[in-house]
């Protein structure tokens, strides 16, 4: 049996076509705790959360996702093309249609956690502007505050290559450690080793096999981390 919000991988292969992405991957995310996934360009992050979020197909193993319903999937390619214009409220607003549909009206509880979600990431200020007019760290905010708003167990993201500005950083991360003291389980591909450095467990791939997890202490040692990027390491 898994533990409620806890995720377990096993020996988890999965493939686009013939190309496979990620290949025998065994490893254990921990409930209610933030876990980064690391790894080169290519190295299969992406395919692992598509895996998880059941977008990805698995071709053996198993992916069990304890006791959490649909997960929250924050992904670098919005569903809501810049071109449409939505306000950030508009698109925190979409995270509650996981709960009531869009068809249904919004009820006073899904405002407020609309509301609260603006709050956490600190756009409220700009909760009117339309999304397609924002810089890349307002538009990653408004995002994870519309991954927030569905409320979900588990909560997935895949972040931009691109820095954020620290500012954004800290509040994104002072977000998800909120959700995290909340019982969410938040699984986030990263590209910073200093956010990865900072989280509960990290999961290190390379060419979409899994060359440690555990604590980022002893994940990110610089052998592991050479060897992840192909490059000499450095002390
Ligand atoms: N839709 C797709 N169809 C075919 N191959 C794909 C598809 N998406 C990704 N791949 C391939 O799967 C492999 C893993 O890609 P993935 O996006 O999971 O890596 P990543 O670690 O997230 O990389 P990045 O850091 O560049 O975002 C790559 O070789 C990529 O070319």
């Amino acid at each position: 049996m898994t533990g409620k919000g806890t995720i377990v991988l096993r020996d988890l292969s999965a493939s686009y076509g013939r190309r496979e992405v990620l290949r025998r991957v065994t490893a254990e995310v921990p409930a209610a705790r933030i876990t980064t996934v690391v790894g080169a360009n290519g190295a299969g992050k992406s395919s692992l959360l598509n895996v998880i979020a059941g977008v990805l197909p698995v071709s053996s193993g198993s992916v069990v996702t304890g006791g959490c319903g649909r997960p929250a999937y924050v992904t670098q390619h919005s569903e809501v093309s810049d071109s449409v214009p939505i306000t950030v409220r508009a698109a925190v607003t979409m995270g509650r249609w996981a709960h009531r549909g869009p068809w249904r009206r919004l009820t006073r509880r899904d405002r407020a956690v609309v509301d609260d979600c603006l709050a956490r990431l600190d756009i409220t200020s700009i909760a009117d502007r339309r999304l397609g007019v924002l810089s890349g760290g307002q538009r990653q905010r408004a995002l994870v505050a519309q991954g927030l708003a569905q409320q979900s167990d588990l909560l997935l993201l895949d972040e931009p290559s691109v820095g954020l500005d620290l500012p954004a950083q800290a509040r994104i991360e002072e977000a998800l450690q909120d959700a995290g003291r909340d019982g969410v389980t938040v699984l986030r591909v990263t590209h910073d080793l200093t956010v990865a450095g900072r989280a509960d467990h990290c999961l290190l791939l390379s060419a979409g096999t899994l060359l440690a997890e555990g604590p980022p202490n002893t994940v990110l040692t610089p052998e592991r981390v050479a060897t992840a990027w192909g490059v000499p390491p450095i002390h």
